[in-house]
């Protein structure tokens, strides 16, 4: 750690001193705490940031415009897709997945650094509990799909195989997720398997380019996006723990997705096969201003354009029949090589654009008490983990179907979409077609089957309750032999144990 006068020295340099003003007044911990914090801040570099912040936000009205003729969508024939290959092309992708997971080539990653604001609980958003008839959680449901795609690969292949999971946390996550894996005995994974790192975080700055005091003793941090990903895995030499495993792929995703299916066999063989070394998941879009990026290319080059940058005007074009010009949603699904991994982190890391949040950041004020502001005061810089599709030498895009793949939780109850009460249904939905699938029978009160026909979770609520384990079924298979002409009462829990029995 530094000294006072060290820290005062630096400070001055990058034009911040103010961030000391409380100084006299503080006790040696408080003293011992702020110093802490700033000692971890090189000068040029909080000079730049503090600096691009103020300039990019009085920019950031601009960025729309500036796409504006730039754009073009995906070209139809460049992408894969569930509903859009061959059946026999599916088959292959989906053998070369596990037969590469059965090699220990495949690892997946989480991002599970952000704060959640908008879900608004004060915990991991991995931690929450959606409400379903087994009580799961989502870190629970990822790493019960984790065993499961192992088990899977295992059988096809005779191997006995590991999915190392890595989990990108924040000093907002890392402490609590951390616990939480351990109270729950890791859900049964090798915890040697389960490697949790953390990204780094950044001041957030006034529109003056002066970072904000939250407290007299503390700066207001916030993680630096879910792009500060490859200065993370630099930082804790995540690309050299692949590299003694002998990990080639990974798997990439956001951590509110229900439906994710951790190390797609089928989209990791898709991409290996395309010799990609860069890979996105998409959906086709619910409606134009749905909150999720779009793949498509800008100035010729395969990008994201996130939904905040979009123009509504572009997000509302359509062809002629009907369907939105730009349709490709980026669901945070994403295919990496760690060759291409190793590039990016390497040469181009730096180069990563900086996206400007416009946000409600608590401040100090000058009687020292912290207050909360009614309208946005500070600048968050973040960067985006979709920015290297740039770098990418080749890039492809996986369509696939919403109803199977794709239910977010971004809000509390009470919000029209991607709130708890969504994303519970769009999962019990689809295990209720699975079960149907499988000729399972379900009962409704007066013990008469239930007839009504039921396609997907747009139509509501499933007419009866059923959960399937990730460890009965990965993906919908195998469940015949466990739910053919068995006749269900409605709540039903197909669990490990019942798998068993
Ligand atoms: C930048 C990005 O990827 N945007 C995508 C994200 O938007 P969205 O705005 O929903 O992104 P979130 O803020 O939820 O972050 C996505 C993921 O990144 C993690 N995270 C976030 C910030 C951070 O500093 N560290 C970190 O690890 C979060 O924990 C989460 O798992 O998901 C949507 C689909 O649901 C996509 O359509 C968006 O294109």
């Amino acid at each position: 750690m530094l000294s006072f006068e060290e820290v005062k020295v630096k400070l001055e340099s990058a034009g911040q001193s103010h961030v000391l003003r409380f100084w006299p007044e503080l006790s040696a911990e408080e003293r011992g705490a702020l110093l802490a914090e700033l000692s971890q801040l090189e000068p040029a570099e909080l000079e730049r940031h503090c600096r691009g912040a103020a300039e990019a936000a009085s920019r950031s009205s601009g960025e729309e415009e500036r796409l504006r003729g730039r754009m073009e969508p995906l070209e139809p024939e460049f992408i894969g897709g569930v509903r859009r290959s061959d059946p026999g092309s599916l088959q292959e992708w989906e053998e070369e997945g596990f037969s590469q997971i059965a090699q220990n080539k495949v690892a997946v990653l989480l991002l599970a650094g952000g704060q959640g604001t908008r879900l608004g609980v004060p915990y991991p958003k991995g931690m929450y509990d959606v409400g379903l008839p087994s009580g799961k959680t989502l870190y629970q449901i990822q790493a019960e799909r984790i065993r499961k795609v192992q088990e899977l690969a295992n059988e096809k292949h005779g191997s006995k195989c590991t999915v190392p999971w890595y989990i990108m946390t924040s000093e907002f996550t890392l402490e609590p997720t951390e616990k939480f894996f351990k109270q729950n005995s890791y859900f049964d994974l090798d915890p040697s398997n389960v490697l949790m790192f953390e990204q780094r975080m950044i001041p957030a700055v006034g529109f003056d380019g002066k970072i904000i005091l939250e407290k007299k003793n503390k700066i207001a941090m916030a993680p630096d996006g879910n792009g500060g990903l490859y200065r993370a895995l630099v930082d804790n030499k995540v690309l050299e723990d692949m590299e003694r495993r002998g990990v080639q792929y990974l798997h990439v995703y956001c951590v509110d997705n229900i439906l994710v299916k951790l190390a797609d066999p089928l989209f990791i063989g898709f991409c290996v096969k395309k010799g990609a070394d860069c890979g996105a998941k998409v959906v086709e879009k619910a409606y134009p201003s749905e909150p999720v990026g779009v793949v498509c290319r800008v100035d010729g080059v395969y990008q994201v354009v996130e939904y905040s940058e979009l123009e509504p005007e572009i997000a509302e074009q359509r062809h002629p029949g009907g369907e939105l010009v730009y349709n490709a949603g980026n669901i945070c699904n994403h295919f990496f090589t760690r060759d291409f991994l190793w590039k990016v982190a390497l040469n181009f890391q730096e180069q990563l654009k900086q996206h400007v949040a416009i946000k409600k950041v608590p401040f100090v004020d000058e009687e020292g008490k912290t207050v909360k502001p009614t309208k946005p005061n500070g600048i968050k810089m973040e960067k985006f983990v979709f920015d290297v599709f740039q770098f990418s030498k080749k890039f492809v895009a996986f369509e696939v179907l919403r109803e199977d793949e794709f239910s977010p939780l971004k809000n509390a109850d009470g919000a029209p979409v991607d709130t708890p009460t969504t994303v519970r249904r769009s999962l019990l939905a689809q295990h209720y077609r699975w079960a149907l699938q499988a000729k399972a029978v379900f009962l409704d009160e007066h013990d008469n089957p239930i007839t009504s026909e039921y396609r997907a979770a747009q139509d509501g609520d499933p007419p009866a309750v059923c959960e399937i384990s990730p460890l009965a079924s990965y993906f919908g298979e195998g469940l015949e032999k466990l739910l053919k002409h068995r006749k269900l009462k409605s709540p039903f829990l197909l669990n490990d144990s019942n798998v068993k029995s």
